[in-house]
Formats: C-alpha cells, sequence, structure tokens
C-alpha cells in the first residue's frame, strides 16, 4: 500500500475573496493530491476552529499560521503513514493538535490535510473518490437544494430568512433535476425583473432582492416554479435555511421586524408548511435553544424534515444529544464544522442508525474543490445544498454529480421524492 510522502500547503482565495487553505499530498508511488478547504459566515459557536492570522494583513484573515501548522508540524509526522488508513490519519492529527475544538492547529489545516489524504488514497488505488469512500453501496444521487433566494447574513437584503431552496423531487435522474432547478433558477430572474425587483446575487449565487416579507419569496419562487411549465410540489418542493441563530437574542427572535419567541416562530412555519410545499427546514431556532427545538421537533417532525446545522455542527456528540432529546430530525452534514473526515463519517453514520436523515452541505465560502459531491454519494445521504446553479464554486459540486452520476451508468439512482419520506405521509 502506498504511503505519505510529503505534505504541502499554500494560502488560497475562496468565493468571497478571503484566504483559505489548500493542502496537496504526495504519496511514495508519485500520486499527488489536492484538497481546498470552505469557510462559513454564518457560524455555528460550536463549530471546531477555523485558525485566522490577526493582524492586518487581509483584515485579519490570513491563513499563514494553518499553513506552517501543515508544512512543520503535521506533514513531517505524517510521512510514512499509509494513505488508506484514513482513520490513524485522521487520529494522528487530532493528537497533534490536542484540544477538544481543533484550536492549536486550526480546524481548516487539520481538514485540508484529511481531504487530500483520501484524495490521495482514491487516486492511488484507482477508484473515483466516491466509490473509494462508499464502497459498493455508493450510487445514489441526491436531490440538490438550490439556494436560489438568498437572504440573512448571506445578502445585503431585508429578507430574514437566509436560504429559500428548491429540491427538484420530481425528476428520474439528478441530470434532469439539475435543468429543472436551473431552469427555475432562470424564471425567477424573469420574475423578479417583472417586478422591478433587484437581480444582484448572494454569496451562494441565490437572487437578494429586498422584499416586503419572508413569504413574499416564496410567493416569487411558487411564480417561477410555473413560470418554467413545473408543477408546484410534485415537480419542485421548497426548503429553507432559516439560520434563527443570526437573529436571536436574549430579548427573542427579531423576525419581520418583531421580537417573536420560539413558540411564536413554530407557529409561523406550521402555517408556511402548511400553504407551501416545503420539506425541510433548516435551522428553525437558535443553537441554543434545545427546549424549542424539542417542540418543535414534537409540533412538526411528522410533517417535515427538521435539520441541525448549528445546532449539531457536524458533532457526533452533539447529535447523539440531540437525538437522546429528541430535538430535529436530520442533521447538515459540513467537512470543516468537525475538521477530518472519518468524524464527518461518524456523524452521518450515527444520524442514519438514529433515524434522522442527512443533507451534505457546502458553506458560504466555498472553492473549486468537489470533494463534498462525491461524500454526498458516498455517505447515500441523498440530499445535498451546494447553492444555485450559478457561480463556478457552487457549479463545479453540481458538475462533478453529473459525471458521478453518468460514471455509475445503470447503477445510478436518484433520491428524488423518497429522499424526504415525510412528504408522502401527508
Ligand atoms: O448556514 C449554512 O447552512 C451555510 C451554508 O449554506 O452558510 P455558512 O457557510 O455561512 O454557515
Ligand atoms: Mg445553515
Amino acid at each position: 500500500m502506498p504511503s505519505i510522502d510529503a505534505v504541502g500547503a499554500r494560502e488560497i482565495l475562496d468565493s468571497r475573496g478571503n484566504p483559505t487553505v489548500e493542502v496537496e499530498v504526495a504519496l511514495d508511488d508519485g500520486t499527488i493530491a489536492r484538497a481546498a478547504v470552505p469557510s462559513g459566515a454564518s457560524t455555528g459557536a460550536f463549530e471546531a476552529v477555523e485558525l485566522r492570522d490577526g493582524g492586518e494583513r487581509y483584515g485579519g484573515k490570513g491563513v499563514t499560521k494553518a499553513v506552517d501548522g501543515v508544512l512543520d508540524v503535521i506533514g513531517p509526522e505524517l510521512v510514512g503513514y499509509e494513505a488508506t488508513e484514513q482513520r490513524l490519519v485522521d487520529q494522528r492529527l487530532l493528537d497533534l493538535d490536542g484540544t477538544p475544538d481543533k484550536s492549536r492547529l486550526g480546524a481548516n489545516a487539520i481538514l485540508g490535510v484529511s481531504l487530500a489524504v483520501a484524495r490521495a488514497a482514491a487516486e492511488s488505488t484507482g477508484l473515483p473518490l466516491f466509490r473509494y469512500v462508499g464502497g459498493p453501496s455508493a450510487h445514489l444521487l441526491p436531490v440538490p437544494m438550490m439556494n436560489i433566494l438568498n437572504g440573512g447574513a448571506h445578502a445585503d437584503s431585508n429578507v430574514d430568512v437566509q436560504e429559500f431552496m428548491i429540491a427538484p423531487i420530481g425528476a428520474a435522474t439528478f441530470a434532469e433535476a439539475l435543468a429543472m432547478g436551473t431552469e427555475t433558477y432562470h424564471a425567477l430572474k424573469s420574475v423578479l425583473k417583472k417586478d422591478g425587483l433587484a437581480t444582484g446575487l448572494g454569496d451562494e449565487g441565490g437572487f437578494a432582492p429586498n422584499l416586503s416579507s419572508n413569504r413574499a419569496a416564496l410567493d416569487l419562487i411558487v411564480r417561477a416554479v410555473d413560470q418554467a411549465g413545473y408543477s408546484v410540489g410534485t415537480d419542485v418542493a421548497f426548503a429553507l435555511d432559516v439560520a434563527a441563530t443570526e437573529f436571536h437574542s436574549e430579548a427573542g427572535y427579531a423576525f419581520e421586524g418583531k421580537t417573536l419567541s420560539a413558540g411564536d416562530l413554530t407557529e409561523y412555519y406550521t402555517d408556511l408548511v402548511a400553504n407551501y410545499p416545503i420539506v425541510s427546514i433548516e435551522d428553525p431556532l437558535s443553537e441554543e435553544d434545545w427546549d424549542g427545538w424539542i417542540a418543535l421537533t414534537a409540533a412538526l417532525g411528522d410533517r417535515v424534515q427538521i435539520v441541525g446545522d448549528d445546532l449539531f455542527v457536524t458533532n457526533p456528540t452533539r447529535l447523539a444529544d440531540g437525538v437522546e432529546r429528541g430535538a430535529a430530525n436530520a442533521l447538515l452534514v459540513k467537512v470543516n464544522q468537525i475538521g477530518t473526515l472519518t468524524e464527518t463519517l461518524d456523524a452521518v453514520g450515527l444520524a442514519h442508525r438514529s433515524g434522522y436523515r442527512c443533507m451534505m452541505s457546502h458553506r458560504s465560502g466555498e472553492t473549486e474543490d468537489t470533494t463534498i459531491a462525491d461524500l454526498a454519494v458516498a455517505t447515500d445521504c441523498g440530499q445535498i445544498k451546494t447553492g444555485a446553479p450559478a457561480r463556478s464554486e457552487r457549479v463545479a459540486k453540481y458538475n462533478q454529480l453529473l459525471r458521478i452520476e453518468e460514471e455509475l451508468d445503470d447503477a445510478a439512482r436518484y433520491a428524488g421524492s423518497a429522499a424526504f419520506p415525510r412528504l408522502r405521509a401527508r
């Protein structure tokens, strides 16, 4: 088995023009593979720590410390490790860091190495990444949860909800789903233009108009689906990422000009779910509001997927706590929230064993790295959110899924509406 010969790293830019870490791993059989690390804006307080330099360079956002950690501390320690021993490599990374939140070396440094090792191992064994990680069971193409209208921390608009996503559940294949979503995205642009609304884009490529309410966003999307020639609910369903931590304070939830309680918001969502074909709501409440989450899950969890992002931060320990307490019924999976591939796989495994569904996810700051597309198939998630079908850092993931579907050929199956079992029960 090939072993690790050298580990390199450099500072590159992400899609917001902020520095991020890129790692290259060389094996003794000549294989060289590379991975780049994403970065969030609406980050959860319990995420693993992203190491930034401080100081004046890049407004304090440089990652030279993280890069130096890879070159000076991590690299020399990994030389000689078998590249396919991912779990041992990741454990060594955790031991070298030695902190519970990866704050010494930085989750950005650690993740870059972890993913680059996986990519090198896959390449050296001659397998595509999704097959190397997922084995023979990897065959399910995820529903693309396409964020076509941006608000919250991802836009300079007055819309509270961070992401309005469309889920092309009625498609027969991933390629068809991507086309349906993309046609709807283009139709939304023309609907916005018709109404004299702005067509500027948010961080994830969705449109970011000022609107009178969050419902107004859903109504625009209904018109867009219609104009694209698809049926609302059967062909194209909706999903939200409310990112409620962002507008929560001790006073409550600052939503549509009012201060609401968790109970008020739960009523609001109940009403939305009754009036729009919403299959999934992410972070409907704040990351600290466990009681609110438990009550909301009890009230709505039989009708709609409730996804924990800031609540769980892809952390198996926080997820286990949530499962025990009955908070949410799905896990958002972000590799850089936890910082290694094996911990990510452990979180997904725990979610699936606990009857929770999983949605693989990008970050609002992304790169051309497409690892999450392969991981979505490898882990049998059935859902991926990676932004609008515009902006190359988002499209790169969708394009990789097209390639995977083609490669799987007759073995490929598109998750479709089966990704959301409760939808059928409504
Ligand atoms: O909240 C989210 O789910 C993400 C990705 O869409 O945003 P960020 O990367 O800014 O945390
Ligand atoms: Mg989120």
